[in-house]
């Protein structure tokens, strides 16, 4: 390598790597300026690879969690090595290696040397190129993980990097990659064959919802279309190629194997070489009706065309209006919408709005996940039968997804959804059926499912307190409201609520503009307080300047038992402290998030109008 001697050693991907960039004409001492794609080729390129994409950004947030705190970036590139997406460490975002690295950023070897995430888009496999095996010395100190990760035709749909500096490096950096591959990959090969058959089977049935489960797709005569990696891994020697039939696979029928798939949701399959499998279809109700206990209702029955969005709350800020045409879209395709915000920003109105625009007949049933009882979550979500338990009603409960039947399942705060009632969602969400408790017969639902949330739930996958798997079936079309203080219609709510509040009430432009500067934790609903308040305190004069400083009314008497005061109290005191969170002030007590509304309400009765602002929703 001529006159080039540094590193010591190379290993033989990394030495041909740089006499690549060398024949090229390369200079490790003179890196070129870095390329970048215009904006329209980055939103073109991520437009492309969409899927790949809202995968990977999933999976980036793991990651992120995951390797956190050791000054570190996570990168998405297209399958040619430009920059789509990146996660940044603060530690790490100052660097001058991480300004390199960002979106529309080419890290092909031809731009920028030997580098992880243009070697492995070049040779098709997880790579490391550490510290001074960068071709540029200006990225010797660096160390960088990448892998190619694979769509179902075996095509390279992207590749994921995970870049940290030399010294934080961590050895199990790749191994976390390549987890978050797969998970991609097995996303990706679910989105493709949704309208097939998917066998998930494993050799032991502890790991059937792992990413070590072979994935197998199938028509509804038996034939293959697909297999995974892992179901080629796991069933070689036999012919698990497309074209070919799950006979020659396995020795029940299918026939046989569909009939008892139905009776049990985990059914034990032996291969012609004698291994045995515990093998699940997740979503065998919507893919082969002919075999269902009640006759089908497809979700992709034709349903009134979407009317226009034109939401009963105000939605001029034009983030808000975007908003509300992905909604119409989702709703039009029936795929669920995951709805993020800080607390108090109209997420539930948002809900309300996708069941308005979906033109389903059937009703919006919204369900307080964080209220669920612990026990009988079955019975209340899927009814149960007569007799079914001690204390079951006469005639049984027909159950909250049923009500939902042909219109709207809101999900809020599905954060604090319990761990238990996850499983369960997540086996609803793949064929929508449902069996109430205590009888045997299945019946499919037709449903539009939204879920609200303001937690962090990247976090709470970390901490194991939410599916990973359910965030990712949840957030097909996710869409967050921007908080109060961030809005440009913020005049124009305020003129609103106010003529709610008191249609005869009005506020001076002075007074909107001090209000608009606030910073509004409690968002919307925490407007709304404080303009009940004004409008209470103005007394029929228009609002001004000099009513906004006014002192606050006595509060009203407190609530009888002086035990039940001291409780608010420290409802109130954890809930100041935790930023108005309810979510975080129910950690902190330890109570569901169900007792700190509760008590905040009661709170909100006797302060009605006092300094904190009331509480409502
Ligand atoms: N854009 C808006 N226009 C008018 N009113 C709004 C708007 N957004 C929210 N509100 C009002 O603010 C209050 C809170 O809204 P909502 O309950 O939908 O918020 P949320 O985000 O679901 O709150 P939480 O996270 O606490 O459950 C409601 O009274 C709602 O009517």
């Amino acid at each position: 390598m001529g006159s080039i001697t540094r590193p010591a050693t190379l290993t033989p991907e990394i030495r041909q790597s740089w006499e690549r960039c060398l024949e090229a004409g390369l200079d490790p001492h003179r890196p070129p300026e870095p390329v970048y794609a215009d904006a329209a080729t980055v939103r073109e390129a991520r437009d492309r690879h969409e899927l790949t994409r809202r995968l990977a950004l999933a999976e980036m947030h793991n990651l992120y969690h995951q390797i956190s705190g050791s000054n570190f970036m996570i990168a998405l590139g297209d399958p040619g090595g430009m920059v789509l997406d990146t996660i940044t460490d603060d530690t790490f975002r100052t660097t001058a290696e991480a300004k390199n690295i960002r979106a529309g950023g080419l890290w092909g070897e031809l731009q920028q040397g030997t580098n992880a995430l243009g070697l492995a888009s070049a040779m098709k496999a997880p790579v490391t190129v550490h510290g001074p095996e960068h071709f540029f010395r200006m990225y010797d100190g660096l160390t960088c993980n990448a892998a190619p990760i694979f769509g179902p035709s075996g095509e390279i749909a992207g590749i994921l990097d995970a870049s940290s500096d030399c010294r934080s490096r961590q050895r199990h950096t790749m191994a976390l990659v390549k987890m978050s591959v797969r998970q991609i990959e097995n996303g990706l090969f679910r989105d493709l064959h949704r309208n097939d058959l998917v066998l998930i089977f494993h050799t032991r049935a502890e790991y059937l919802r792992t990413l070590s489960a072979g994935l197998l797709a199938v028509d509804p005569t038996g034939t293959i279309i697909a297999a995974s990696a892992q179901a080629a891994f796991f069933l070689q020697g036999l012919p698990a190629r497309p074209g070919h039939h799950f006979a020659e696979l396995f020795r029940t029928g299918f026939l046989d194997f569909l009939d008892e798939s139905h009776r049990r949701d985990r059914v034990r399959l032996e291969d012609h070489e004698g291994s045995s499998y515990v093998v699940a279809i997740d979503n065998l109700h919507k893919v082969c009706p002919l075999h269902r206990h009640q006759e089908p209702k497809p979700k992709s029955q034709p349903r009134p065309a979407p009317r226009t969005p034109s939401p009963d709350f105000i939605a001029e800020d034009p983030a808000v209006t975007a908003l509300l045409t992905q909604v119409a879209g989702a709703t039009a395709r029936g795929v669920p919408i995951l709805i993020r915000g800080p607390t108090g920003t109209g997420k539930e109105l948002m809900a309300r709005h996708a069941h308005a625009v979906s033109g389903r007949t059937g009703a919006f049933v919204p369900v307080n996940c964080a209220a669920l009882p612990d026990t009988l979550i079955e019975a209340e979500l899927f009814g149960y039968a007569e007799g079914a338990f001690t204390g079951a009603r006469r005639g049984g409960a027909k159950g909250l997804v049923n009500e939902a039947d042909g219109g709207t399942l809101f999900l809020d705060e599905i954060g604090d959804m319990p761990v238990q009632l996850q499983s369960i969602l997540l086996r609803l969400l793949d064929d929508w059926t449902i069996r109430p408790v205590g009888s045997s017969a299945r019946r499919t639902v037709d449903v539009q499912l939204v879920a609200a949330t303001n937690a962090n739930l990247e976090e709470a996958v970390q901490t194991g307190r939410f599916r990973a798997d359910l965030l990712y079936r949840l957030n097909t079309i996710e869409i967050t409201l921007p908080p109060l203080a961030e809005r440009k219609d913020f005049h124009r709510i305020a003129r609103h609520l106010l003529h709610i509040i008191d249609p005869a009430a009005s506020i001076a432009d002075t007074a909107l503009a001090l209000l608009a500067q606030r910073p509004w934790p409690g968002n919307v609903r925490e407007l709304r307080s404080v303009l009940t308040r004004l409008a209470i305190t103005a007394d029929r004069s228009v609002i001004g300047a000099e009513h906004l400083n006014a002192p606050a009314p006595p509060p009203a008497p407190a609530p009888a038992s002086t035990l039940e005061r001291a409780v608010i109290d420290q409802v109130v005191a954890t809930w100041e402290q935790s930023g108005r969170n309810i979510t975080e002030t129910a950690r902190r007590l330890g109570v569901t998030r169900n007792t700190v509304y509760k008590k905040l309400r009661t709170m909100s009765n006797y302060v009605k109008s006092g300094p904190r602002g009331g509480i409502d929703d």
